[in-house]
């Protein structure tokens, strides 16, 4: 019987999975409607997955030990949210293998795209195929979670309008688009934006209905501006072109154009000081099938 790795990306070794995306995420807008016990807080939001992310390669050990081969500036490999995932999950299942895990880096960290939690997304769901643990889409969504707010989304694998914490979430059809996405080359930590005591934790609550980018905004988003002057100056710049905002907690920010064309464009006279993409939506995680 084949092995379920053996259709895996790039590769036909059973023991591989070569390649594998783990795409980026806008919050198309992102109210916070109130705030737990615990301290997390309440959220409306609207992921967007695109078509742009970083690549992870797993090689099965058969020894348990979860390594990372490749060095991410400023993540040390205990604290990589890829090594966290793959201990999660064999923790979870009892399983005995082990994997070395090649993270490829491409999104900015800190940015509000949500690398590092779909890294570890990916990371689930490449190492359930890999080590053959079987489990369901919603089993792993439970598990990321333990990760990071941001993780369940990847694994859900579509555009999602999102309550809870982030994790309780709707299927969500948009549109195709086009987007150019600023770094404005500060890494913003999500946890000091969501501390602010001049953060607005009552926005009213919406129906995913009446969601549409003109009634909504991020309210994370005066709170970065104001402690990182930079986040605000790219709002204004990619604001001469199209209604721009920021993603999750900063520091990135996108706006929706209406061609390839304009993406390119606007992205190639971006200031100097910043880095610009120009990124298409992906209405599916390119995993999708494998859950
Ligand atoms: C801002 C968003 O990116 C929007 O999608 C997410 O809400 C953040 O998700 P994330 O990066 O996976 O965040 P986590 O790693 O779970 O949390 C980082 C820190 O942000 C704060 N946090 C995060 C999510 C949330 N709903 N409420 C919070 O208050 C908590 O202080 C937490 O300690
Ligand atoms: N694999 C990883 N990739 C990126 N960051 C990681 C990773 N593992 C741990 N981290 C830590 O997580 C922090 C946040 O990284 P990330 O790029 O996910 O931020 P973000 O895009 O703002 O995420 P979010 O939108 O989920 O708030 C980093 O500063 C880094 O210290």
């Amino acid at each position: 019987m084949d092995h379920p790795a053996l259709s895996g990306l790039g590769t036909a070794d059973p023991r591989r999975l070569l390649g594998c995306p783990a795409p980026a995420k806008l919050n198309l807008f992102l109210h916070v409607v109130g705030r737990r016990a615990d301290g997390y807080h309440l959220l409306q939001t609207a992921f967007r997955l695109l078509d742009w992310g970083d690549t992870l390669d797993f090689t099965l050990r058969t020894d348990g030990e979860i390594r990372r081969t490749s060095d991410v500036a400023g993540v040390p490999a205990e604290h990589d949210l890829v090594v966290r995932a793959a201990r999660l999950l064999q923790a979870h299942t009892g399983c005995r293998l082990g994997a070395d895990i090649a993270l490829h880096k491409v999104l900015p960290m800190g940015g509000g795209l949500g690398g590092g939690s779909s890294d570890a997304a990916t990371t689930l769901i490449a190492l359930n195929r890999l080590w053959d643990t079987g489990l369901t889409r919603t089993e792993l969504q439970t598990l990321g979670l333990q990760l990071g707010a941001d993780v369940p989304v990847f694994i859900f694998g579509c555009d999602a309008f999102a309550e809870g914490v982030g994790e309780a979430l709707q299927p969500l059809e948009l549109p195709p688009a086009w987007y150019v996405i600023l770094s404005p080359g500060v890494s913003v930590p999500t946890a000091e934006i969501f501390c602010a005591e001049d953060l607005t934790r009552n926005t009213p609550l919406i129906k995913m209905a009446d969601f549409a980018a003109s009634t909504t905004r991020n309210d994370l988003q005066p709170v970065a501006c104001n402690r990182y002057p930079e986040v605000k100056s790219a709002i204004d710049w990619l604001a001469q072109f199209a209604p721009a905002r920021m993603t999750g907690s900063g520091a990135c920010v996108f706006a929706e154009v209406a061609s390839d064309d304009d993406a390119e464009r606007i992205a190639a006279s971006c200031p100097e000081r910043w880095a610009a993409w120009k990124v298409r939506s992906a209405s599916r995680h390119p995993l999708y099938e494998w859950l």
